[in-house]
C-alpha cells in the first residue's frame, strides 16, 4: 500500500482527483500496433509503405519518497503537452457523482477485481480505505494505443512487476544526493510524521540498494540540482520518444 499512498499524495498537489492520475501511469507512445511483417505484405496504400512505426516504451520513474520524481514530471507535463497519457485504474469503491466507468476508473466488483488479481492482470494492486485499487498492465497498454506515452511512477516493488510484464519499459532512477538531503526534503515538503518519516527513509535504503545492482534500471539521475536533474530527464525521455 505504500506506493500506492504516496501517489495519493502526489495527486493532492495535482489538478485531478482521480486515483488513475495518482498513480501516474501514462503511456508514451506514438505508435500504432502494425507490424513489419504485414507492412511488407500486404500493404497497397502509399502510406502503408512508410517504415512502421516504433512502439514507444512506457517509462517508469521511481526513486525514494521525496527524490523529487513528482516535481520534475509535473515540469515534464507541462513541457510536452499532449505528449502523455493517463491509464485508468481499476477501482472496487463506488462512483461518485460525475464519474463515469472507464474515465475516472474501471468500476469493479470486489469479485471481479480479485479475478483480475488471480489472473496477473495487474502491475500493482492495493488496498485503500477499504477499496481496492490497481493498475493493469492493459491500461497502460489502452493508453499507448491512443498514441499517448506512458510514464509509470511507482516504487521499487512495482518496478519489479513491471519487469515481469511485456511492456517493454525503460526504467529511470531518481537519486537523492544523500540520505540527509532526501531526509531534509521530506522535512522540509511538510507531510510526514516522524514514524512516516523514519519509515520512508528505511525505505529508500531498500531502494538505493535495489538500484546499485547492475541492470536494476536503465538510467540513474541525481537529483541535487534540480535545473540539471530536469535536463537530463528531459534530454532522456526526448531521446526515447
Ligand atoms: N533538486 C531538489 N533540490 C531541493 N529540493 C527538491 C529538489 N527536488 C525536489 N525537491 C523538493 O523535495 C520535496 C520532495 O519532492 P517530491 O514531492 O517531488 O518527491 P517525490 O519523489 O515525488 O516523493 P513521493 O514519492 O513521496 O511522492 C519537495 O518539497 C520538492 O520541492
Amino acid at each position: 500500500m505504500h506506493f500506492l499512498l504516496n501517489r495519493a499524495r502526489f495527486s493532492s498537489s495535482s489538478s485531478s482527483s482521480s486515483f488513475s492520475s495518482k498513480l501516474l501511469l501514462r503511456t508514451l507512445t506514438t505508435a500504432t500496433t502494425t507490424t513489419t511483417t504485414t507492412t511488407t505484405t500486404t500493404i497497397k496504400h502509399p502510406a502503408a509503405r512508410m517504415a512502421p512505426v516504433t512502439p514507444k516504451p512506457p517509462i517508469v520513474i521511481s526513486g525514494p519518497s521525496g527524490t523529487g520524481k513528482s516535481t520534475l514530471l509535473k515540469r515534464l507535463f507541462a513541457a510536452h503537452p499532449g505528449t502523455f497519457g493517463f491509464s485508468v485504474s481499476h477501482t472496487t469503491r463506488l462512483p461518485r457523482a460525475g464519474e463515469a466507468d472507464g474515465v475516472e476508473y474501471h468500476f469493479t466488483t470486489r469479485e471481479a477485481f480479485e479475478a483480475l488479481v488471480a489472473e496477473g492482470a495487474f502491475i500493482e494492486h492495493a488496498q485503500f480505505s477499504g477499496n481496492c485499487y490497481g493498475t493493469s498492465v492493459k491500461a497502460v497498454k489502452d493508453v499507448a494505443a491512443k498514441g499517448l506515452v506512458c510514464i509509470l511512477d511507482i516504487e521499487m516493488e512495482g518496478v519489479k512487476q513491471v519487469k515481469k510484464t511485456d511492456l517493454n519499459a525503460k526504467f529511470i532512477f531518481l537519486k537523492p544526493p544523500s540520505m540527509e538531503a532526501l531526509k531534509a526534503r521530506l522535512e522540509g515538503r511538510g507531510t510526514e510524521t516522524p514514524d512516516s518519516l523514519q519509515k520512508r527513509l528505511t525505505q529508500a535504503q531498500k531502494e538505493l540498494e535495489y538500484a546499485a545492482e547492475p541492470g536494476a534500471h536503465d538510467k540513474i539521475i541525481v537529483n541535487d540540482d534540480l535545473e540539471a536533474a530536469y535536463k537530463e530527464l528531459d534530454e532522456y525521455i526526448t531521446a526515447l520518444l
